[in-house]
């Protein structure tokens, strides 16, 4: 994020932007553009996120390209992978995911992955430990940009419940800060692996957690950048004091200058200056 400025690349392989793109909706398709936009972005931007929606709609061969563009995307230098997948099971299901995505030998390997803590937090242990085990990261959803997030997200759980009266996003933000508060006191780093999703279009959702985001003590991976309608003020806005832990995202802002790779590294490059703006 330093060296880069703290902006993360969405790669979406949307059917519109493939066609956009003059490539068939297909697996051929959807591999020529991810990698179009590794080889263009590797090594060039903080981060890059595969959508893995937009690969599995294409059954096995939409995966094995899955397989084939993390790994590239991992041997190309100084950027981090975040696969988002936003998995998420019963405890003993979620050691499958952590096997896939986190493990020694994970085939869908990445540097950091999202995960969904809806079925409560704890269940997300398996994935926690692997990451922690293998040295990668975990995104996990808060706040999302989406605007039905908040029916989940800002319930307030019941009296009689050890955070009874708070919202539910607040508890998962606690167990994070939790997590990244004996992480760091362990290794010193200044943050910590467990990441949240805090969308850069909440407004004043943060409220809802009832905590300095700077507490939490990790990363935030920040949607909603650019199609979605959030800039550099909303950054400014929702992430107030924590803004230096923002990593920023976006997706079809700047995979919309496709396929030509120069044109696809300018609008990343602006779409960083403004971040790094934004969170300085
Ligand atoms: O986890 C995510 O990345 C995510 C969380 C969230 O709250 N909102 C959100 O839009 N996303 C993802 O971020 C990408 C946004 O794409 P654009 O709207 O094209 O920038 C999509 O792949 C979404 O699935």
């Amino acid at each position: 994020m330093a060296e880069h400025g703290p902006l993360c690349v969405g790669i979406d392989p949307h059917p519109g932007l493939l066609s956009a793109w003059g490539l068939p909706d297909d697996a051929t398709g959807v591999r020529a553009f991810a990698m179009t936009v590794v080889e263009a972005l590797g090594g060039r931007v903080a981060a890059l996120k595969p959508q893995s929606a937009f690969f599995e709609r294409h059954g096995s061969a939409g995966i094995a390209v899955l397989e084939e563009v993390l790994a590239a995307a991992r041997g190309a230098g100084s950027t981090q992978v975040v696969l988002d997948a936003k998995r998420g099971d019963i405890g003993s299901t979620m050691a499958g995911y952590a096997d896939a995505y986190l493990g020694e030998h994970a085939p869908l390997a990445c540097d950091a992955l999202t995960v969904s803590p809806y079925l409560g937090f704890g269940s997300l242990g398996p994935a926690v430990e692997a990451a922690a085990r293998t040295g990668r990261g975990l995104f996990v959803l808060a706040l999302t940009s989406n605007p039905e997030g908040p029916e989940v997200q800002h319930a307030v759980l019941p009296a009689g419940h050890a955070a009874g009266g708070s919202a539910v996003a607040r508890t998962i933000a606690r167990a994070a800060g939790e997590l990244n508060a004996a992480e760091t006191a362990r290794t010193g780093a200044a943050l910590g692996s467990v990441g949240l999703v805090v969308g850069a279009t909440i407004g004043t959702a943060a409220d809802e957690l009832e905590m300095a985001l700077d507490q939490v003590g990790g990363p935030f991976l920040a949607p909603g950048v650019g199609a979605q309608g959030a800039g550099a003020a909303e950054i400014a806005q929702v992430f107030g004091g924590a803004r230096h832990g923002v990593l920023a995202s976006t997706s079809r802002a700047v995979l919309g200058a496709g396929p030509d790779a120069r044109s696809l590294l300018d609008a990343a490059r602006r779409a960083a200056d403004e971040v790094a703006a934004a969170v300085r």
